[in-house]
């Protein structure tokens, strides 16, 4: 099933004079197993369509769909549930809580969730191991390096088998290695089934990519395969 859909998707924010256009006509899908960079200048509506495909905002008209249920169409409750069980934010801002350690920061969502702390624990525990950061389990954020505070973040997106992955510039100022380790986490969650939505600047991390979608003035100017990412970069880690 078609994990995200966006039909024909507005979003102005304000009124009147003060009404800025944010998202025009947007339409698209992202499958199963699918990773799509999104990229645009500076105000082109990046961050607008990744919040509405993550039900933090709400279109002015077309439709949101995740995993075939209409967002609009959900209780305030109703739609917290669905977005703490299926859908994953990676933020340039990690908000990780410092005073817990890294397996409890990627437990709590599961345990806000509901699950009992001992099956969040486990849950959190196996996706450390599953993203080859279990070395950190026991570390407090602080004490992590910016890239491994960036993969702990990851894995709080992803426990507990989210469907939908939205990435908004989850690089932020990592070093290009550092950077790419964390993209390389992404893409494996998308072949191993999830679908991926990535707002970049960078034309090599696009390159991780099944496709890149290009945003202007708020519209979808064009969708292509993206440029392979140089291979000196990748070669070492991918
Ligand atoms: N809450 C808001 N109120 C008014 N205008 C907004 C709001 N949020 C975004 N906008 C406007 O909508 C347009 C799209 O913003 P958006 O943040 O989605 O762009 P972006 O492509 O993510 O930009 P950047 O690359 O700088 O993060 C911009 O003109 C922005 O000023």
């Amino acid at each position: 099933m078609t994990v995200l859909r966006l039909v024909g998707v507005h979003r102005i924010h304000g009124t009147d004079e003060a009404a800025v256009h944010a998202l025009r006509d947007a339409s698209l899908a992202v499958e199963p197993g699918e990773l799509v960079a999104i990229m645009g200048p500076s105000g082109s509506g990046k961050s607008t369509l990744l919040n509405l495909a993550g039900g933090l905002d709400i279109p002015t008209g077309g439709d949101v769909l995740v995993e075939g249920t209409l967002l609009n169409s959900l209780s305030r409750k109703q739609l917290a549930r669905l977005r703490r069980r299926s859908i994953g934010y990676v933020f340039q801002d990690l908000n990780l809580i410092p005073s817990l350690t890294a397996v409890e920061n990627v437990a709590l969502p599961l345990e806000l969730d509901g699950s009992s702390v001992r099956a969040a624990r486990q849950a959190a525990t196996r996706c450390l191991v599953d993203l080859g950061i279990e070395n950190l389990a026991d570390r407090f954020p602080e004490t992590m390096s910016g890239g491994q505070q960036q993969r702990l973040a990851i894995a709080r997106a992803v426990v507990g088998d989210r469907r939908l992955i939205l990435a908004d510039e989850p690089t932020g100022a990592l070093d290009s290695r550092t950077g790419e380790a964390v993209l390389k986490l992404l893409r494996g969650r998308c072949d191993a089934g999830a679908a991926g939505l990535l707002v970049t600047h960078d034309a090599r991390h696009a390159g991780w990519a099944d496709r890149v979608v290009f945003l202007r003035d708020g519209a979808i100017v064009d969708a292509s395969t993206p440029l392979p990412a140089p291979d000196s970069l990748l070669g070492a880690i991918r």
